[in-house]
């Protein structure tokens, strides 16, 4: 087996999204953006003009900033719901249907691993034409950067374009990628949680197709089966056009579309993670993350059976490193 446990090399897999558009069918007349009550406790994301010189502080010892005024879309700060639709071409693009406001990703290759998994959401294909019609009519109308190389990150992979209708959720989750996320049109809330709320989120095991996705819904936790989640605290932030957020590789996010704008759009710049040159001690908790991540498809890929993990890992620990 030729693969590294070393951490920063957080084996992305190959996930070549599609632009992904978001379109909910259930009209949801009740303002649920503010209507929540986390007991949670939140600290801002800092927010700083590009030309501060803690935005670069912040983004090199892998912490979240809000940039303004950054030029980073700049070139896309008229696009709107018209302008792409006359623009953007005739190819189809995937459209993602969701019977709630929640759009919680799915791997479809990991699928046939779990018995009866039923996708939370559905993928359609379409042009843009159509999918602009379906979000209006479903609308309730009354309601290579700079940083790739400064920070030495990988290429850029992809480029999400993320339109979709105010109220929906992208419930928390991370991604093995950093990623620069610049707001164009209405606004959106960030939940943000660091990478050592590991255990306070209980994430899915790798093998689900829910991997990278934290089980607990945050707008109404099950505190009984996932405990932690009364240790749970993070950052909180809005970012509107003209805004960029930076979230670190790992880090757990949930975003909101705010109600604000019946047309919400942003584009996404995902970056693979530079080369670790020298591992120092003790590991940072992404680190920690992407050996967890390693040694637990390690462990499935050798002993055949996703079962098989949970009592092996017992024997390996219990009553000998407790
Ligand atoms: O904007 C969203 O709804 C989700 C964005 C996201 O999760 C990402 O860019 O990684
Ligand atoms: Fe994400």
């Amino acid at each position: 087996m030729a693969r590294s446990l070393v951490p920063g090399s957080g084996e992305f897999e190959n996930w070549k999204p599609a632009p992904k558009m978001a379109a909910s069918y259930e009209n949801e007349s009740e303002n649920r953006f503010n209507g929540n009550s986390f007991s949670i406790p939140f600290q801002e994301i800092p927010r700083f003009p590009k030309s501060d010189k803690r935005v670069n502080e912040l983004i090199s010892c892998k912490e979240p900033v809000i940039v303004t005024g950054s030029d980073l879309v700049g070139s896309a700060s008229h696009w709107s719901l018209d302008y792409l639709a006359e623009n953007i071409g005739d190819g189809t693009f995937n459209v993602y249907k969701s019977a709630s406001r929640k759009f919680k990703y799915y791997s479809d290759k990991k699928m046939q691993a779990v018995h009866e998994f039923a996708p939370p959401t559905q993928l359609l294909e379409m042009r843009f034409q159509e999918f602009m019609k379906l979000i209006r009519s479903k609308t309730n109308t009354n309601s290579e950067s700079e940083q790739q190389q400064g920070n030495s990150w990988g290429q850029l992979t992809s480029n999400l374009l993320l339109v979709g209708m105010p109220g929906n959720v992208t419930p928390v989750h991370y991604d093995e990628q950093e990623n620069l996320f610049a707001q164009i049109r209405g606004s959106k809330r960030f939940l943000l949680f660091h990478p050592d709320q590991f255990e306070n989120l209980y994430p899915y095991p790798v093998h689900h197709p829910h991997d990278r996705q934290s089980q607990v819904d945050l707008e109404n936790p099950d505190y009984e089966q996932f405990p932690n989640v009364r240790n749970l605290h993070g950052y909180e932030g809005v970012v509107g056009p003209g805004d960029v957020l930076y979230i670190p590789m790992y880090w757990w996010h949930q975003v909101e579309s705010c109600p604000d704008s019946e047309e919400n759009i942003s584009v996404n710049f995902w970056y693979m993670a530079g080369s670790v040159e020298k591992i120092e001690h003790p590991l940072s908790a992404q680190q920690k993350v992407a050996m967890s991540r390693n040694i637990e498809k390690m462990c499935l890929e050798a002993l055949g059976d996703p079962s098989e993990v949970a009592p092996f890992m017992k024997m390996l620990v219990l009553g000998r490193y407790t």
